[in-house]
């Protein structure tokens, strides 16, 4: 397939798209319904996947390859430590290097986005956009979605240490849900996932692909965009190069930015719309003095208890977290703040030592803190478009998502020991006995070494109404007109979920205010 350009004076679009990923291939498909509009969609990687990324099992491999934009956040004040962050960079996005699982956020985390001053964005404001994604099959659907283009459904066959995790669970006292997706469930249950008939579905694959065909749908790929332009207060379109050859889609409509949270803020700081002093600092112009673009980043803190196996563990042919929990720590207010993972691998920060057991020597429950208070920021390394910004999460800044994992340790520590999990379970290889739950400062110094993230990176381009807020609640740029943000960067604050069945929704609601559905 060949790259699709028209751009330039007398052939505007009426919207450009910035990013294919979960969010872009959504605005761009649903669009371009409207056939008395025109769209371009823009997107930095490939239009061609490696094929290793519809092959469940395989996508913690993909990370580092040609569909992963590689990075890596700066030092961490608090761990001392560097921490990988990959994302997709394909059409597809993330969505197509993911680890596939499809769950929404237990309902109370939407709920916090009106009282964070999003009005109108609550669950229910938000359950009918969550819906119209999905296609699923026996689950209630007041609920779920039964008509979506993306067919999702949980395991056909769980993994047996997936099985034995969720009678364990159980066994712990956790309630076993029916429908853990919902996100109306907290306890254990069989989360969704993006396979079908054995394979990954993308947001590619579900949604642009079947429409690429459209006429009034052109989406150019290896095309790197550079910054939006502004005139007069206006976004008049976008500057992409592709290879060394810039161009200029001019847009007569809106741009749309879904270049996910690293992609958009970048987008928008080289563009000269974020905090002053920053943009000044590192040498680019002006457009508009928006202090909140590129804070509020924040991403679930993730690690794992690792156990070895007496007897081998059969190789899972799914994404390897077939079975998920959702439970409280003692600090949870409204909600559930803390989610489990039965994992048929060892799963552990890279940086750990690799004398440390291989798949089908071992497993994990791992754990991540839902609703983290740590805040960080995305900046400019510098003023060029192809320069890896500089990625703060400040993981652990805020000492309270230190005590949250401690509990999230003490449960899935709770879960791992007992018997349900006993024919499976040779020794907790990490943390380690010498780890005990009460001894405080060996757990911090655990949840430090072992810190990954949960690559749910969200909140860069923030939606409120206040003066810290980067779009309104119609996804609007605060300050410039015909330009709008639609991906993971708007939520306020991050759902008690992976995030992908969230984004899908915010873009399918996108796509309603666009076209002023
Ligand atoms: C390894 C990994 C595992 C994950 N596992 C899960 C999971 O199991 N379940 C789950 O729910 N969530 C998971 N997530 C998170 C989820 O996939 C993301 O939250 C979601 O895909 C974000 O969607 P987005 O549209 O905001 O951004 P993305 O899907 O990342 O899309 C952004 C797109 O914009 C493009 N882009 C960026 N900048 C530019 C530019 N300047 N010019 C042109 N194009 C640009 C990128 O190449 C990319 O294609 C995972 C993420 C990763 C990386």
């Amino acid at each position: 397939m060949g790259d699709d350009v028209r751009s330039g004076p007398g052939r505007g679009y009426d919207f450009v798209v910035v990013g294919g990923g979960t969010a872009g291939c959504v605005v761009a498909a649903r669009l371009s319904e409207n056939p008395d509009v025109r769209v371009l969609l823009i997107e930095a990687g490939s239009r061609e996947p490696l094929d290793a990324v519809a092959v469940p099992p395989v996508w913690p491999a993909l990370q580092g390859t040609a569909v992963d934009w590689a990075g890596a956040s700066v030092v961490q004040s608090a761990t001392g430590t560097v921490i990988p962050w990959p994302r997709g960079r394909v059409l597809g996005g993330s969505s197509a290097i993911n680890g596939m699982c499809f769950i929404r956020g237990h309902r109370s985390s939407y709920d916090a986005w009106p009282a964070a001053g999003a009005p109108g964005w609550g669950f229910d404001d938000l359950l009918p956009y969550l819906r119209r994604s999905e296609r699923t099959q026996g689950r209630d659907p007041a609920v779920r979605g039964v008509d979506g283009p993306l067919t999702v459904a949980p395991a056909p066959e769980p993994h047996p240490v997936a099985a034995a995790g969720l009678a364990a669970a159980a066994e712990a006292g956790h309630p076993v849900a029916a429908d853990i997706n919902s996100g109306l469930e907290e306890g254990f249950g069989w989360c969704d996932l993006n396979i079908v008939d054995g394979r990954r579905q993308s947001a590619a694959d579900a949604y642009l692909v079947p429409v690429l065909a459209r006429p009034n749908l052109d989406v150019v790929t290896d095309a790197l965009a550079h910054r939006v332009c502004v005139t007069g207060g206006r976004c008049t379109g976008v500057e992409y190069s592709v290879g060394t050859t810039m161009h200029t889609a001019a847009c007569s409509g809106d741009v749309v930015l879904a270049g996910g949270t690293v992609g958009s803020a970048q987008l928008l700081l080289l563009s000269g719309i974020g905090p002053q002093a920053h943009l000044r600092e590192v040498g680019v112009d002006v457009e508009l003095d928006l202090p909140g673009v590129g804070s509020n980043v924040h991403d679930h803190p993730r690690s794992t208890v690792v156990y070895s196996s007496p007897v081998p563990v059969p190789a899972g042919v799914n994404n390897h977290a077939e079975l998920i929990g959702l439970a409280r720590s003692p600090l949870a207010h409204g909600g559930p703040d803390l989610q489990f993972q039965v994992l048929e691998i060892p799963y552990f920060a890279p940086a750990l030592p690799p004398s440390l057991p291989v798949p089908g020597q071992a497993y994990s429950v791992a754990f991540g803190a839902m609703t983290p208070s740590s805040r960080g920021t995305i900046r400019l390394a510098d003023a060029r478009p192809g320069t890896a910004p500089l990625l703060d999460p400040n993981y652990y800044g805020d000492p309270r998502d230190v005590e949250v994992m401690a509990a999230g340790l003490r449960i899935a520590r709770a879960i791992g020991r007992v018997d349900a999990l006993a024919p499976w379970r040779a020794e907790e290889v990490l943390p380690g006995p010498g780890v005990r739950d009460d001894d405080g400062e060996a757990v911090r110094r655990y949840l430090f070494g072992s810190l990954r993230t949960y690559s749910h990176q969200v909140g860069s381009c923030r939606m409120g109404t206040d003066d810290m807020a980067v779009v309104d609640t119609d996804l609007r740029v605060r300050g410039i007109d015909g330009l709008r943000v639609a991906d993971a960067s708007v939520m306020p604050s991050i759902v008690s979920a992976n995030t992908n069945a969230t984004v899908y929704g915010i873009a399918e609601r996108a796509a309603d205010l666009l076209l002023s559905r």
